[in-house]
């Protein structure tokens, strides 16, 4: 660690503090995120998940984990430096987004996504904090829950941030997939559209509870395996139509609530996967290039007008050699009718750097020719009936309380709902959510450590 210079620290999180630090000799700023838990052998640190995934992570899209020092029994992660994370964005931010700023980085984190899961792996904590920002690139950090999709389930231990926690997680089913990020993406980017979270919940219960307000409750059409798992777990939905999208989220285009309603539908099968994503009509003016085709400053296509309205669009028009245009794309993605049809219910050193970075990236590659495929029916992703028993009861006690806590928020007496241990309770927005997106607390009024 004596060849860096902590300069300042510029986030704490559950498992690290991480600093803006100088390597002493090279000149180059980093980022090092200094675990709080001891590790008392390097066969500890080599088996955590965020070093066994990430040392697999080479694209422009993902934060880079250049080396991991482990000194005095302290672990420390050492990553190339990001100006900020999407939450700082947002708090900060006293006017909208413009769209072109939104689909530039979504299509950004898509493309990392479509990498991350091609590769085998899922993320499982998306949300803006861990969403990094330098300029007009966007990567994605923070791999201490990233899982191998080929890992046997059950998964059972804690998983993502509430707020971006998809219903199959809230459910409890202990087989879900990296569907799970897609949910996250659509709940962000309804974020970036309106400055403010999509589903702010205060509980788990609360959290379900606002999804059904929003996208309507599931039904048969929508999400049948769900209603089998609630029945399963003696849990009621609360019942809701959902509320108009656009109304909620008005500076978004056609297309880009389309992409939303679709990315937050609840039946994981009917999320578009990140490659999927990356075809939608929302991106046709954004132009795809292949990480090994890129330049190496120019690591995606990116604006440098960003904040302007078009200059996105100018900027894509002049594409880079073996540049995609996703315009021929658009037919491929589900018809509007699709959309519309779930809108209803709506130490030493472990050097890191260039682990991979001279194989051709196969998995992306073939990302590039469209071939989209509508989402099929049946969700593989939820338990068998064999699983459901195995959960059944713990989480029988856990959603009792949650049915009646959902019944008495529709019956308009809002009340927190039974709380795991360690989640804070502010009392804002107590399960009356209906309210016109105007009508929000600002995003930054909403306390952000969310994972209970
Ligand atoms: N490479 C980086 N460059 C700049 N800032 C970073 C970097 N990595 C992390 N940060 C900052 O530190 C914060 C916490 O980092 P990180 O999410 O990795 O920690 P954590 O302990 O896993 O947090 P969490 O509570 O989300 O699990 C991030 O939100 C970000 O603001």
């Amino acid at each position: 660690m004596e060849r860096y210079k902590l300069i300042k620290e510029v986030g704490d999180g559950t498992f690290g503090s991480v600093w803006r630090a100088i390597n002493k000799q090279s000149g180059e700023v980093v980022a090092i995120k200094k675990m709080k838990k001891k590790y008392y052998s390097w066969e500890e640190c080599v088996n955590l998940r965020e070093v066994k995934s990430l040392r697999k992570m080479n694209h422009p899209n993902i934060v880079k984990l250049k080396e991991v020092i482990r000194e005095n029994d302290i672990l420390y992660f050492v990553f190339e430096y990001m100006e900020c994370n999407l939450y700082q964005l947002i708090k900060d931010r006293e006017k909208l987004f413009a769209e072109a700023d939104v689909r530039n980085w979504c299509f950004q984190v898509f493309q990392g996504l479509a990498y991350i899961h091609q590769r085998g792996y899922f993320h499982r904590d998306l949300k803006p904090e861990n969403l990094l920002v330098s300029k007009s690139i966007i990567k994605i950090a923070d791999f201490g829950l990233a899982r191998e999709v080929n890992s046997q389930p059950p998964y059972t231990e804690y998983v993502s941030t509430r707020w971006y926690r998809a219903p199959e997680v809230l459910l409890q089913s202990y087989l879900y997939s990296s569907k799970v990020d897609m949910w996250a993406m659509g709940a962000i980017m309804a974020e970036l559209f309106t400055l403010r979270p999509l589903f702010p919940g205060t509980s788990e219960a609360d959290e379900i509870y606002k999804i059904c307000s929003v996208i309507g409750s599931p039904t048969t059409d929508t999400w049948a395996d769900g209603l089998n798992l609630a029945r399963t777990i003696n849990y009621q939905f609360p019942q809701f139509a959902g509320v108009h999208l656009p109304a909620l989220i008005p500076s978004a285009s056609e297309d880009a609530i389309n992409l939303i309603k679709s990315l937050c539908s609840w039946d994981p099968c009917m999320r578009p996967s990140a490659a999927e994503a990356l075809q939608h009509p929302f991106f046709q003016s954004c132009f795809y290039v292949p990480p090994s085709l890129r330049p190496r400053a120019a690591v995606t296509r990116t604006p440098t007008s960003a904040g302007t309205k078009g200059g996105l669009e100018q900027q894509c028009a002049r594409s880079l050699p073996g540049a995609l245009s996703n315009s021929k794309l658009t037919n491929n993605f589900p018809s509007p009718k699709l959309h519309a049809s779930l809108s209803t219910g709506v130490q030493r050193k472990l050097d890191m750097v260039n682990q991979d970075s001279r194989k051709p990236d196969k998995s992306m590659k073939s990302s590039t020719k469209p071939r989209y495929q509508p989402p099929g029916k049946k969700s593989p992703t939820l338990m068998s009936k064999g699983r459901v028993a195995r959960g059944v009861s713990d989480t029988t006690d856990k959603f009792a309380g949650m049915a009646i806590a959902s019944r008495r928020q529709s019956l308009g007496q809002p009340k927190p709902p039974t709380m795991k241990a360690g989640v804070q309770w502010t009392g804002e927005s107590g399960g009356m959510f209906l309210r016109p997106t105007q009508q929000f607390a600002h995003g930054r009024n909403y306390p952000r450590k969310v994972v209970g």
